[in-house]
């Protein structure tokens, strides 16, 4: 026999390599209401800033990234609507959270609302991106503020994760941010 398991073991590798690079990468966005998701979604997909009204339910989107389609799902993040956030977990390789930095007064429930939902089997490792967003307003936390807040540090957060200084009606740190999570999605794989 010709082939030996490692050459078949080779030839599975690329095949599953060259599917991946096919496959749709689902990527989570959530966060509070007025966080400003559907904002960074439409800045994400259109270059433009939308008026938005608040989600109920879900708005998803295709967003082209390199050579890849990201399928964002966005999520409402109203209170009576975040226990449904769960159905949308199965099968996620990125999450985005997004926090206004200017709400200080919802900031610890923003943090508990986060580790509530890493704690979920089904997101275990996957990579978090931290959009400490609304950067524009005055008096708005700086991302190293945020990240202190949110504290995600330690044992609990087996994930890589950051936390990016973000303007979504400016369009300001958006596809850094992006930019990260996809290697990180790309590296894991
Ligand atoms: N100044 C400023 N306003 C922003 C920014 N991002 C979003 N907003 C505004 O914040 C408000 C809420 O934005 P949305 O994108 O609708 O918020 P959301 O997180 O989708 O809210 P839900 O759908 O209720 O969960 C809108 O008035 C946006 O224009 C930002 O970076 N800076
Ligand atoms: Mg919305």
């Amino acid at each position: 026999m010709g082939v030996t398991v490692s050459s078949l073991a080779s030839v599975f590798t690329s095949f599953l390599s060259a599917w991946k690079k096919s496959e749709d990468v689902r990527i989570l966005m959530l966060g509070l209401d007025s966080a400003g998701k559907t904002t960074v979604l439409y800045q994400l997909k259109l270059g433009e800033v939308v008026s938005t009204i608040p989600t109920i339910g879900f708005n998803v989107e295709t967003v082209e990234y390199e050579k890849l389609k990201l399928q964002v799902w966005d999520l409402g993040g109203q209170h009576s609507i975040r226990p449904y956030w769960r159905c949308y977990f199965p099968n996620t390789h990125g999450i985005i959270y997004v926090i206004d930095s200017s709400d200080k007064d919802r900031l610890e429930l923003a943090r508990s609302e986060l580790l509530t939902m890493l704690d979920e089997e089904e997101l275990k490792g996957v990579p978090l991106l931290v959009f400490a967003n609304k950067q524009d307003m005055d008096g708005a936390l700086g991302w190293v503020e945020i990240s202190d807040a949110l504290d995600l540090t330690g044992g609990r957060e087996a994930r890589p994760w950051k936390v990016q200084a973000s303007s979504a009606v400016k369009d300001e740190g958006l596809q850094e941010g992006l930019e990260w999570l996809m290697t990180e999605i790309q590296n894991k794989d």
